[in-house]
């Protein structure tokens, strides 16, 4: 039997546009498994977004991967996570780098930027209390007299030592399976770690977390940049920058510029101890001020900031990359804290954020309200104690 003929067909695959065109992009990402499935998650939303183009992954280890000793405010004007991918950018081996935004320094080489930010997941520091102990306990106030919390960050101890006098903090590090199984292991020190939320999504283990931290529940603010990635690109690189704008969440972008814009002028280049929150208001609706203290169902938070969690971040159409309404607020809550807990410098502020340019300005006010509380005198003295033990450290 004869086939029935083809219908006739026009040929657009010959047409030169610029979307229909094949190109390959060369992404970077660091080899742990978090920084895999974060650079997966962007070449997910690249592929959706251009079909067309195609996306080869690299990943490779990096000074932070490769050394767990030496302490970590030591690396932090060296690009710790960073460097060795930044320079196949820099040779074009590679066409952009998917990172932590946390992990990315406020300044990168002067041929890099920072060139998009998607949309955060939960920016949260999550609880997460040793099997055996998690039935009894659920919060850090519940912790008995001297239990041991694990972590590694400067902001999260000193934090913590403020506000949970009766705990004890000790290091530890690896990447986020490592920490877990120090932690899951019955003869380990720890009756609980903290890690960021937005990993543990990322790696399929929310279900881990025990507490999701904050200020209004605890006076735990997250790190700048949490939650979200990070893209670093070579600067003014039209193709890739077009190409990357159709993943860029707008308001995420505005969030992240503010935070690292304060952290930018608090930090000089070192590794300090800074919390923040950021989170989206409509000023018609605000009403709430300041001194309101309570817990947040996780629900609500999420409604309020706009945050996505990894499942409704997955079925949700990219839309928020659309400018907001100009009655779009940001709220910015920071804190800068002396390593012992016992100095504080905290502010909270609100102002319309319209653009990228705004939102590093709002920055930079915040910092300066810090400073005129008491910041600059609170890091001054990090500073010269860390001069001092570096010292007695060559002597
Ligand atoms: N400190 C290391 C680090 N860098 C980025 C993340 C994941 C969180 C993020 O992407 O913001 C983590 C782990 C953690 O803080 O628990």
């Amino acid at each position: 039997m004869a086939a029935a003929p083809e219908p006739m067909q026009v040929d657009v695959s010959t047409s030169n546009h610029a979307a229909t065109e094949t190109q390959v992009f060369h992404i970077g990402t660091r080899s742990s498994i978090l920084a895999r499935v974060q650079a997966d998650e962007v070449l997910k939303a690249l592929r959706q977004a251009w079909p067309h183009h195609q996306f080869e992954i690299h990943a490779m280890n990096t000074a932070g991967d490769n050394n767990q000793k030496t302490a970590l405010y030591k690396f932090n004007d060296k690009a710790l996570w960073t460097q060795e991918l930044e320079v196949l950018l820099q040779e074009g081996q590679l066409d952009f780098i998917v990172h932590s935004l946390k992990d990315m320094p406020t300044q990168l080489p002067h041929d890099l930027d920072l060139g998009c930010v998607t949309k955060r997941l939960d920016p949260r520091d999550g609880l997460v209390i040793k099997p055996s102990l998690k039935d009894k306990y659920h919060s850090l106030a519940d912790l008995p007299e001297g239990s041991i919390v694990g972590t590694s960050s400067l902001r999260r101890t000193a934090l913590m030592k403020k506000h949970y006098p009766h705990l004890k903090f000790t290091d530890v590090r690896g990447n986020i399976g490592t920490r877990l199984a120090k932690l899951d292991n019955p003869d380990s020190e720890y009756s609980a770690i903290v890690l960021a939320v937005c990993g543990l999504q990322r790696t399929g283990m929310e279900n881990r977390v025990s507490m999701h931290l904050s200020k209004s529940n605890g006076g735990m603010h997250h790190a700048v940049g949490q939650g979200a990635l990070g893209i670093e690109t070579r600067k003014d690189d039209k193709r890739v920058l077009e190409l990357l704008s159709r993943i860029e969440c707008s308001k995420t972008t505005r969030q992240a510029l503010a935070e690292r814009s304060l952290m930018r002028i608090l930090e000089g280049g070192c590794s300090v101890p800074i919390g923040v929150e950021t989170e989206w208001v409509a000023r018609s609706s605000y009403v709430a001020e300041s001194s309101s203290v309570g817990v947040m169902p996780s629900d609500d938070y999420d409604k309020l900031t706009g945050v996505a969690t990894a499942a409704s971040q997955a079925s949700r159409p990219q839309d928020e990359g659309a400018e907001p309404e100009s009655s779009d607020e940001m709220i910015m809550r920071a804190i800068v804290v002396s390593l012992d807990g016992s100095e504080t410098a905290e502010v909270e502020t609100r102002k319309l954020v319209r653009n990228k340019v705004d939102a590093e300005q709002f920055g930079r006010d915040v910092a300066k309200a810090l400073v005129e509380k008491g910041a600059a005198k609170i890091l001054e003295n990090i500073m010269l104690n860390r001069k001092i033990i570096d010292e007695q450290g060559q002597a």
